[in-house]
């Protein structure tokens, strides 16, 4: 019988021909970790169409799989569990210093890093150990002792400004860029500070079982009693909240267009039909299809504050769109009741179950009998096969089914980020990832029933479509 080990990699093995015989028939090479990232690069746009994607996904399972086996147990929990929060903290240096807007001016060859230092007003020897952490991890390259330089993986964080504009005005550092560094920035900033938190608010008997918005790790992480919206509209937070909403921009920037447009069928709609994006930030989901419909009317809906910067941006990137704007809070009336699509975008993990059945009522509220509500969120799939009642779901098997032996059925760490994103719900928010049976349950409690369900290939997200019951 062939052996696990064996069987990983041939997984590995069979996958990488697929990705170099699809490369090959287009006459490119797959990117090199050394190559700086540019993204509207043919090879790069490449990478991503769903057959590459699918073989990576296989990589990226098989070697997780084969690490975790061939890793002597303790130095396995050691060495990628216990510690990452240390690569995140690392992460967190760089993104805030500007040390990749520095080494793309310094080119290939990188700088030394006590010029980094002294540029950066920081220590030469700590910051070495932070760079070399992630030069280890793939994250720029060592050229030489000391000697730093940017990589495939850490010029994606490049904000494209020169590093003293960076540095000279954070409200503009990430203007006009991908809104990964922002992410990046939020999750290794109030993300790290809260995950800290998570054991002793899990295990003290007076928030073990909380359903509170407050009192949870984010308010000792952060050292405030506001819920994390509150906080950020608090005088001297302007920034926060601004690479926040820069942040959300990432979730479309780093996903090819075609997942928001392939899942549900936008054409069916009729020209003059109503989309409304729930709480939709800047409104980036709802310009994405706006770029592929121009016949469609649009709201975009969220907080007061927030809603004057949807309005900027949609005045830049889309200044002829059919858009309206709509001040509104989650858990009050829905002003638009006329709507052919909801579409609630990354709002339902935000939210515990209580609050989460107040805003889908008052959609349901609003609703026609036609209104379709699409909901885009990470669905968290089960480390063992499903057998809930949410597989028979129409489109559910292309997103609960197992992955080829003798991979976790749920394509273990190649499906990592929801679990993480879960649990960095919990500690911001006490909200939740939830599973395609959980999403049923909730959308029944308020009034919607799932009629269709797409894993579209290349997004984290999936796409849940209900109607009215
Ligand atoms: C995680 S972001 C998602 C934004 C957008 N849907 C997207 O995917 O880019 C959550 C959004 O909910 C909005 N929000 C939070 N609480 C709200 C409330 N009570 N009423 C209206 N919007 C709210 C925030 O301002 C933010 O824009």
């Amino acid at each position: 019988m062939t052996s696990p080990l064996r069987q990983l990699s041939a997984l590995i093995s069979s996958s990488v021909d697929v990705i170099e015989r699809e490369f090959a028939s287009q006459g490119l090479s797959y990117p090199s970790l050394d190559d700086f990232f540019d993204p509207t690069s043919h090879a790069e746009v490449f990478a991503r169409v769903p057959v590459v994607a699918e073989a990576a996904r296989l990589i990226v399972a098989a070697a997780g799989q084969l690490s975790a086996l061939v890793h002597p147990p303790g130095l396995y929990q050691l060495r990628l569990i216990v510690l990452q929060s240390f690569d995140a903290a690392a992460l967190n240096v760089v993104v805030v210093k500007g040390i990749v807007e520095l080494l793309r001016e310094a080119g290939p060859k990188g700088l030394h890093v006590d010029h980094i230092a002294s540029k950066t007003r920081m220590d030469s020897a700590k910051l070495a150990r932070v760079l070399r952490l992630l030069a280890s991890n793939h994250i720029f390259r060592e050229t030489s002792p000391d000697v730093f330089a940017n990589n495939r993986l850490s010029s994606a964080l490049d904000t494209g400004k020169s590093h003293t504009a960076h540095q000279a005005s954070p409200m503009l550092r990430h203007e006009g860029a991908s809104g990964l560094a922002a992410l990046v920035e939020v999750q290794t900033g109030e993300g790290l500070k809260s995950s800290g938190w998570i054991s002793e608010f899990m295990t003290s008997s007076s928030t073990a079982t909380s359903h509170e918005i407050v009192n949870i790790p984010f308010n000792k992480g952060v050292g405030t009693e506001l819920t994390i919206w509150q906080w950020w509209e608090t005088p001297g937070n302007e920034y926060l909240k601004a690479r926040f909403n820069k942040a959300m921009e990432a979730y479309t920037s780093q996903e090819q267009p075609e997942a928001i447009l392939n899942g549900f069928v936008w054409g069916d709609l009729e020209p003059g039909s109503k989309v409304v994006d729930v709480a939709g930030g800047l409104g980036t989901v709802a310009s994405v299809v706006a770029t592929a419909h121009s016949g469609l009317r649009f709201v975009v809906e969220d907080r007061p504050s927030v809603i004057e910067h949807s309005r900027k941006f949609w005045k830049a990137h889309l200044p002829k769109a059919n858009v309206e704007f709509e001040v509104f809070d989650l858990f009050g009336e829905q002003p638009v009741k006329d709507a052919d699509v909801y579409i609630l975008r990354n709002i339902l993990h935000d939210w515990p179950e209580w609050h989460s059945v107040q805003m889908l009522r008052s959609l349901r509220n609003a609703a026609q009998p036609t209104t379709k509500l699409v909901i885009m969120e990470h669905v968290v799939v089960y480390a063992c096969e499903d057998t809930t009642e949410a597989r028979a779901i129409p489109g559910a098997e292309g997103m609960v089914a197992g992955a080829p032996e003798p991979l976790l059925p749920n394509f273990g760490v190649a499906a990592h980020f929801s679990y993480l994103s879960d649990l960095l719900m919990m500690a911001l928010l006490n909200g939740e990832e939830r599973t395609l049976a959980s999403f049923a349950q909730l959308l029944r409690k308020a009034g919607w029933k799932i009629c269709e369900v797409h894993s579209v290939p290349g997004s984290v997200f999936k796409q849940i479509v209900a109607q009215p019951v």
